[in-house]
């Protein structure tokens, strides 16, 4: 019972705000008691702060007794202690100037020393560096327990939050280790395996919600590692080639001596982090990966370390040695660790935990524990993560119609990951002038008005197609125009095309010569027509159905359409970066021979370019940024589609798109194929041409037309 003389609701609010964190209204009392007096029953000090004097003072005593209540409710909240509390504790470490565990230590709670309640109320600094048994946070309204108490949600006040099972030693990460019950993560990894269905991840997370909350782990960051040198309780993740900069996680020292403890493996702990940020973060994406998190934070640290402000050095960091259950296209690059020190040299100089170790030991490191992580510089792969694709609609709206993934395999697998851009996106050198200037009088038409293919003449836009428009009314090509595309496979050998230039230099190969092409020109923005101008085909987007497919064969994915389509009908442009050959051959030099890339020169009007160079010639990468041409497989020969170059804002053919037609009607459910023009006997090219599989009585591949037939006769 509060004392007469004293305002109730003062000391029914004390004695919840102490309930709020686990003590009990009989250890509150005695000790709120004593405070008053020793305050003369002004409450101005005592509540403060929301009662930090009066936790203290129970803190500060010989053995509070908190009731089993309160014990569990503690101990619930240590296990939930989020990296948000961390990182105020991690301040509190850092402002602490001598860690002590208790504040007054003569004092008890039940008799306060007689100092002046000036002296005895302690400051905030002196508070938090008492708190090596305290954790201090603000009031967090996520917490149960918390909201219980009613706590002024403006107020910056700091709430004690009970006893902290902290020691004063503060590793930069602290991992208790839990028994495990692996049921839950199969289902995660199931889960993870129908990327895009929102509804079994989201089902997935309820069922193992419970579980995780007792095996929370506490992930408390404060002062640098002191780590022990042989004590196998630690996880590393060293970055750049001088070992300077290092994750590094640790046992607290007060665990290390556990009889039970054991370090768990690296999978399990990924698999564990990336179920909590299924369930904390609502990370839906089922290509979420944990290890990338881990790599993409190195990858962050070797960036920020750097003080050049030259262009980022994607895929600097790499992780071994291998996590086997990370599989799929997102996942950089693992390493088996048996070969890790046989293909990547680890850096010299690495870091370990006591000192600096010599290669040959941190090769020992990356093969020997699957605990241990090493990161070590490697060949750069670009866009190791990428973003997860939508099943439903693989452009997440970015085109006018919704195109599906469809996997009729029923095995889960989905195309690798990249960007869905729906149009040409510099990459960073590559030169496109798109200034209104230099789009002259004659390359538009300013004068027109609503729809150019209406007026009894065609406008300044037909010019360079011969005074006609490519279109017809119904939006598909003239069948003039389509069969001069067709019949225009001519090639030129080109003495000055930027292949043939550099073929010293980086490329040494000849130019093979490229197609004469046919160009058409639409109408655009600076012309006096509108939107939906005929004149305006490809610039308006794709307007058919199309699916991305898993085909049946060795191609992979492809693309087909899902309604039938007649000749001369636009069904997509070759979206992707646009890059100058220079960037392209360093790129295709860093993935390798062996690795899809999904190129295109823009190399339609290179004859008239005059002496262009390979820093100013253009191509289209679809590699990493791309649209749903980039699924388009090849066929020799007799293809339905044909590209097409097209000028829309660019008077001059440095720069065009490059625009898929059907070169014949096309039924629904057929695959979608071009010719991409290969020579499959070239051993030269740069990237190693694919074993056609394109069925075509016309294939090119002669290699496989022979093993093919080595087969029938039973070779
Ligand atoms: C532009 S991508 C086409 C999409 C690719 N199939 C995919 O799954 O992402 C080109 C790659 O597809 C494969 N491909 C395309 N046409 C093929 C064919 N006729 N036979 C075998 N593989 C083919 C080759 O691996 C080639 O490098």
């Amino acid at each position: 019972m509060a004392p007469p003389n004293i305002s109730p609701e003062k000391f029914d609010l004390a004695i919840r705000t102490m309930n709020g964190l686990g003590i009990s209204r009989e250890t509150v009392s005695p000790v709120l008691n004593n405070l008053l007096e020793l305050y003369d029953y002004n409450w101005e000090h005592i509540e403060a702060d929301n009662f930090l004097v009066l936790a203290e003072a129970i803190f500060d005593g010989p053995d509070p007794e908190i009731d089993q209540e309160g014990h569990r409710r503690q101990s619930h909240e240590r296990k939930n202690l989020d990296s948000s509390h961390c990182n105020k504790k991690l301040k509190v470490g850092q402002q602490s100037q001598k860690p002590t565990s208790k504040m007054h230590r003569n004092d008890t709670a039940g008799k306060l020393s007689s100092r002046s309640p000036c002296e005895m109320k302690p400051t905030r600094n002196q508070l938090q560096s008492s708190s090596s048994r305290l954790l201090i946070n603000k009031p967090n309204m996520e917490s149960n327990v918390v909201e219980d108490t009613p706590v002024d949600e403006n107020s910056s006040a700091l709430l004690l939050r009970g006893q902290d099972i902290q020691t004063s030693e503060s590793p930069l990460a602290v991992i208790y280790p839990q028994a495990e019950d692996s049921s839950h993560h199969r289902g995660h990894k199931d889960a993870r395996g129908i990327s895009g269905v929102q509804p079994a991840a989201d089902q997935n997370y309820k069922g193992v919600s419970g579980s995780h909350e007792r095996n929370t782990i506490d992930a408390c960051s404060s002062k640098a590692l002191v780590s022990s040198p042989g004590l196998s309780s630690n996880f590393e993740v060293v970055l750049s080639d001088t070992g300077m900069g290092k994750l590094s996680f640790t046992y607290n020292s007060s665990l290390a001596n556990r009889p039970d403890l054991h370090m768990p493996d690296m999978a399990s702990v990924c698999k564990e982090m990336e179920a909590r940020c299924l369930r904390k973060y609502k990370i839906l994406d089922s290509n979420f990966f944990f290890m990338n998190i881990l790599e993409d934070t190195c990858q962050c640290i070797v960036d920020l370390s750097s003080e050049s402000s030259g262009p980022r050095e994607e895929g600097i960091v790499q992780i071994v040695p291998t996590m086997d259950f990370l599989s799929g296209p997102s996942v950089p690059k693992m390493l088996q660790s048996n070969q890790a020190s046989s293909l990547y040299m680890p850096p010299n100089n690495l870091m370990m935990p006591g000192g600096v170790c010599s290669s040959s030991a941190v090769a020992r490191v990356g093969q020997s524990s699957s605990s241990n992580m090493q990161v070590v510089k490697y060949q750069p792969t670009i866009g190791a993560n990428g973003p997860a694709h939508d099943v439903s609609d693989i452009t997440k709206g970015e085109e006018c119609v919704s195109i599906p993934i469809v996997n009729e395999f029923g095995n889960g697998i989905l195309p690798s990951q990249f960007h869905y851009i729906p149009h040409n996106i510099t990459y960073q050198n590559a030169y496109v002038n798109l200034s209104l200037a230099r789009v002259g009088d004659e390359n538009c038409c300013s004068d027109c008005f609503g729809d150019c293919l209406a007026r009894a003449f065609p406008c300044a836009c037909a010019a360079d197609t011969g005074g006609v428009f490519v279109y017809t009314r119904d939006g598909l090509l003239t069948e003039g125009f389509l069969d001069s595309c067709l019949s225009s496979n001519a090639t030129f050998q080109c003495k000055v095309c930027p292949l043939e230039r550099a073929k010293t230099k980086v490329n040494p190969d000849p130019c093979k010569g490229h197609l004469t092409r046919k160009f058409i020109k639409e109408c655009w923005s600076k012309c006096g027509c509108n939107r939906h101008c005929g004149n305006r085909v490809v610039q308006r987007g794709i307007t058919h159905h199309l699916e991305v497919f898993l085909t049946s064969g060795k191609k992979g994915w492809g693309l087909r359409t899902a309604e039938k389509l007649p000749p001369g009908a636009f069904v997509c442009e070759y979206a992707g970066e646009i890059l100058t050959n220079t960037e392209l051959y360093d790129r295709n030099k860093k993935i390798g021979k062996e690795k899809h890339t999904y190129p295109l020169y823009l190399d339609a009007d290179w004859l008239t370019e005059g002496l262009l160079v390979d820093d100013h010639a253009l191509c289209l990468d679809a590699t990493f940024y791309g649209n749903v041409a980039r699924f388009i497989n090849h066929r020799c020969y007799d293809a339905n589609l044909i590209t097409i170059p097209v000028e829309i804002e660019t008077p001059d053919h440095h720069y065009y798109h490059v625009a898929f037609f059907t070169t014949k009607q096309i039924e629904p459910f057929e695959e979608l194929t071009w010719d991409y023009g290969i020579e499959f006997d070239d051993v030269n090219h740069p990237i190693k041409a694919f074993k056609c599989c394109c069925g075509s009585k016309f294939c090119k591949d002669k290699k496989r037309i022979s093993r093919s037939k080595s087969r029938a006769l039973g070779y």
